[in-house]
């Protein structure tokens, strides 16, 4: 069980621009914290600084207090990247087995392989268990990916939008069982998702990033309000609960005053 702590983090590609402004929040084992916001909010960058992949200007990242070294963090850390690929030359069995690698020596164990059979199981692809990844479609292969992400049995899951190239039911599937993973195994689950129903349907806390500043933080409902979303996406959205007590986000339009961020069109 880890808790991961953002604290304050800054951060900028060059001296002249700041990306993340003094980012700050807490994921805690068995929850899934999804981070939301605009094109360009600094979501993957934030993602990056909590793999330690980027180091921030200033803040830390602490799990479980500690400030890791990035090896130290890649022991515990599974991270899946907005765009990964696969190399072709290997089955699925083998791509997802090697997602073990930080838990293999010189041989390959039982529990190695059993692992990875049983998470080739529970996202349904042990029928593509001797098929090369190149021969996959585009949703099959993030799938694989997702997989390879599991086998680490990791204590912190990072993902960045995981779900947005998979139909509908895989999207509801593989988001169920990374609530599942999470609870079961009480992982930190942070998670980027640009659609905000899954957000609002499996996150435990949201943080809504906008212009690398967090503009609100906290459960569910608490953040996803038409005022809040107006403000940040400039889109007029109905917030309409549901018999599960759960909300549902219906956009409306684009406001037309809207002086938000944009990603510049030349
Ligand atoms: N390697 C880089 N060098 C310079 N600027 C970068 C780099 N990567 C991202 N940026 C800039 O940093 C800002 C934040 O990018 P980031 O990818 O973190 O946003 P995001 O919220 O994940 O966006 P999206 O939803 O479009 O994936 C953007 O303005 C982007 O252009």
């Amino acid at each position: 069980m880890v808790v991961v702590e953002v604290k304050d983090v800054k951060f900028g590609y060059n001296s002249s621009e700041e990306i993340l402004k003094g980012v700050s929040f807490k994921s805690n084992p068995g929850e899934i914290t999804a981070v939301i916001g605009p094109n360009g909010a600094g979501k993957s960058t934030l993602l990056k600084i909590i793999a330690k992949i980027l180091k921030p200007k200033s803040g830390t990242v602490l799990f479980d207090g500690k400030n890791l070294s990035r090896e130290e963090t890649t022991k515990i850390v599974s991270y899946l990247p907005q765009e990964s690929s696969i190399p072709g030359i290997l089955t699925v069995f083998e791509a997802v087995l090697l997602g073990r690698l930080p838990h293999l020596s010189w041989r390959v164990k039982r529990e190695d392989l059993e692992i990875t059979k049983n998470v080739l199981t529970e996202l349904r692809l042990e029928r593509y268990a001797e098929r090369y990844t190149n021969q996959l479609s585009g949703g099959e292969r993030q799938m694989v990916l997702i997989a390879q992400a599991l086998v680490r049995e990791p204590k912190v899951l990072l993902l960045d939008e995981p779900v947005s190239n998979l139909d509908m039911r895989n999207q509801l599937e593989i988001l169920e069982l990374i609530r599942r993973f999470s609870k079961e195994k009480e992982i930190s689950t942070i998670v980027i998702l640009h659609d905000l129903n899954l957000a609002a349907k499996y996150a435990d806390k949201i943080v809504l990033l906008n212009n690398g500043s967090v503009r609100a933080y906290g459960g569910v409902k608490s953040v996803l309000r038409p005022e809040v979303l107006a403000e940040v996406y400039g889109v007029e959205v109905d917030i309409i609960s549901s018999n599960d007590d759960s909300i549902r986000v219906f956009p409306i339009k684009p406001l037309s005053d809207f002086r938000g961020e944009r990603i510049k069109v030349l």
